[in-house]
């Protein structure tokens, strides 16, 4: 950890009572989940800014990107150097992360020079959050001054020819979730955030895809590095052998229970997107196999890639800025 690391344990400035729940449309408990699963509870424009006036005030550092690390990718966080670190737990508003290998902090500093703010561990719907909840970090990231998002996952490898530990560029999604009524941009509509109808073509940076592709060959992993479309479901059980039929035969090459939700709020406040998936485990798609996808598998598999992760990134990083 880089010396001038610092950790800010201090009681927030703003005054909290009880566990941090945002302004709410409808009653907050100390629950993670409130009376309704999909609508939830909304966070106001004015609590975005107290959040992101929170962690600005506690640091130089003016981010102009935003990362999200997925699960056994947190790693990254520990590269930047100037680093502040802000443990969710002490951050206005903020959820708790309550997933193994997400660690719960936001990272502000610079990855080679470049101000970032890195999430080390994101919120899952399966955790008990409404997606309005799971997806409130990327509207501070905008309302702190980014202007893209860089979003990675684990995920299940469904086509057939993806590897574990190979990388997937997300070049679209499947929104099945949103198909069933569950939405991060359901409920009122604030337009300093964006349009009530955003569009959701183009919502993967097609610049952004081709500079990866790019890079991949650049670095020597071109073999390892797809390009797919991604799903986001529930969780957390894993999938039946006839559901991930039924997704690959829809055009679906990785699947995973993140992301679709951050890039829709992302994109609806219009910051430029970058995803990837890092494959931890193959999906089982055939009914005699006797193996089973487990977390365990997705951790160490994110742990043996963390190192060529972290450079990809930091790269992603660098190219974004130069077009700044
Ligand atoms: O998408 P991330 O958070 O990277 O993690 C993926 O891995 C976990 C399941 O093993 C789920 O949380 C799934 O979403
Ligand atoms: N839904 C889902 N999420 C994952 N995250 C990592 N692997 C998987 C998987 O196989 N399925």
């Amino acid at each position: 950890m880089p010396e001038e690391t610092k950790v800010f344990l201090e009681t927030p400035a703003i005054p909290i009572s009880g566990k941090k729940q945002a302004n709410s449309f409808s009653a907050s408990s100390d629950s993670p989940r409130t009376s309704s699963p999909t609508l939830g509870e909304h966070y106001s424009y004015d609590t975005i800014e107290e959040i992101s006036n929170y962690l600005l005030s506690r640091t130089h550092i003016r981010p102009k990107i935003g990362i999200i690390c997925g699960s056994g990718l947190g790693h990254l966080g520990e590269t930047l150097s100037d680093a502040t670190y802000f443990p969710y737990e002490d951050i206005p508003h903020f959820p708790l992360s309550t997933v193994v290998g997400h660690a719960g902090r936001m990272v502000l500093g610079t990855l080679n020079g470049v101000e970032v703010m890195v999430m080390q561990g994101r919120f899952h719907f399966y955790e008990g959050y409404p997606l309005t909840k799971c997806s409130m970090p990327v509207r501070v990231m905008k309302v702190c001054g980014c202007t893209h998002l860089i979003t990675t996952n684990a995920a299940g490898g469904l086509h057939d020819s993806y590897q574990i530990g190979d990388i997937m560029i997300v070049k679209d999604h499947i929104n099945i979730m949103g198909f069933a009524g569950n939405n991060p941009l359901q409920g009122p509509n604030d337009p300093r955030f964006g349009p009530r109808f955003p569009p959701m073509n183009r919502a993967y940076d097609p610049e952004l895809i081709k500079i990866a592709e790019n890079l991949a060959n650049d670095m020597g992993i071109k073999d390892e590095t797809h390009t797919g479309v991604y799903i986001c479901l529930g969780g957390p059980s894993y999938e039946t052998v006839s559901e991930l039929r039924m997704w690959r035969m829809l055009g679906v090459d990785a699947v995973g229970m993140s992301t679709v939700h951050e890039v829709i709020t992302a994109r609806h406040c219009d910051l430029k997107v970058f995803a990837f998936s890092l494959i931890t485990n193959k999906c089982i798609t055939d009914y005699d196999s006797n193996g089973e996808a487990n977390h365990a598998e997705v951790i160490s598999a994110g742990a043996k890639r963390q190192d060529v992760l972290a450079t990809f990134v930091t790269r992603m990083v660098e190219k974004i800025n130069e077009m700044l």
